[in-house]
């Protein structure tokens, strides 16, 4: 991390910390005083979009389908399975909760991040305690990409978009699957949204 001047925010993003045994201790040892921003989407959608970019790196990989079971005829689900455990929030958030108070952790929505991208920004920038200074004017959607691209300020003619590698076409997963997988996560975002006082709405 470099060094950082009292007028500075220093930010740091590495999606994996969130579900890394040692991650919490390690950051709260360097700084208890650090804010933690954890992006979170539905997780059925993050399991498939999480095999999605493997298999585009990995052709050879087992289906999706039967990557998700421990045993498919008793609808069990293989928790260690990294794109499902991923999505388990609540066991995660349980760890960072031993060393940081839920006030110093915010949620943003993967979901709302692209249908209001400037009200998601707002309250990322509330929560760091600077002045709102992204705002509506300064996202454009990209109705090609689905994404909104962000200018990097409010008259800027060359909006920054997401790259190639986001918001590729998703591969198509047995209905009954996704219905198995909504079940299981059901009591974990429940616990999720009871624990942030925040209601996602994946169901
Ligand atoms: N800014 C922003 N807003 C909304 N959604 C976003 C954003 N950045 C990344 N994504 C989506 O997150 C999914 C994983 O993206 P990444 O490839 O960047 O993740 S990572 O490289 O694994 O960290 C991937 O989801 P899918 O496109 O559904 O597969 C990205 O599109």
């Amino acid at each position: 991390m470099p060094r950082t001047l009292e007028s500075q925010i220093t930010l740091e993003k590495t999606p994996s910390y969130f579900v890394t045994q040692e991650a919490p201790r390690r950051i709260f040892n360097m700084s208890r005083d650090t804010k933690l921003i954890v992006v979170v989407r539905n997780p059925v959608t993050r399991a498939i979009s999480d095999y999605t970019q493997t298999l585009s790196k990995k052709p050879d990989i087992p289906t999706f389908e039967g990557l998700s079971f421990r045993n498919r005829t008793l609808g069990q689900v293989d928790a260690s399975w990294n794109a499902i455990r991923i999505g388990m929030y609540a066991l995660h958030l349980q760890s960072w909760l031993r060393y940081f108070p839920l006030a110093q952790i915010h949620f943003v929505s993967g979901e709302r991040l692209i249908t209001d991208p400037a009200g998601e920004m707002g309250r990322v920038q509330d929560f760091l305690g600077i002045k709102r200074l992204i705002t509506d004017k300064h996202f454009y959607f990209n109705k090609t990409k689905g994404f909104p691209c962000l200018k990097k300020t409010e008259s800027s003619l060359l909006p920054r978009c997401l790259g190639k590698s986001k918001g590729r076409a998703h591969v198509q997963i047995d209905p009954e699957v996704i219905d198995q997988l909504r079940e299981f996560y059901r009591p974990y975002n429940i616990k999720f949204y009871e624990t942030v006082g925040q209601d996602f709405r994946w169901e």
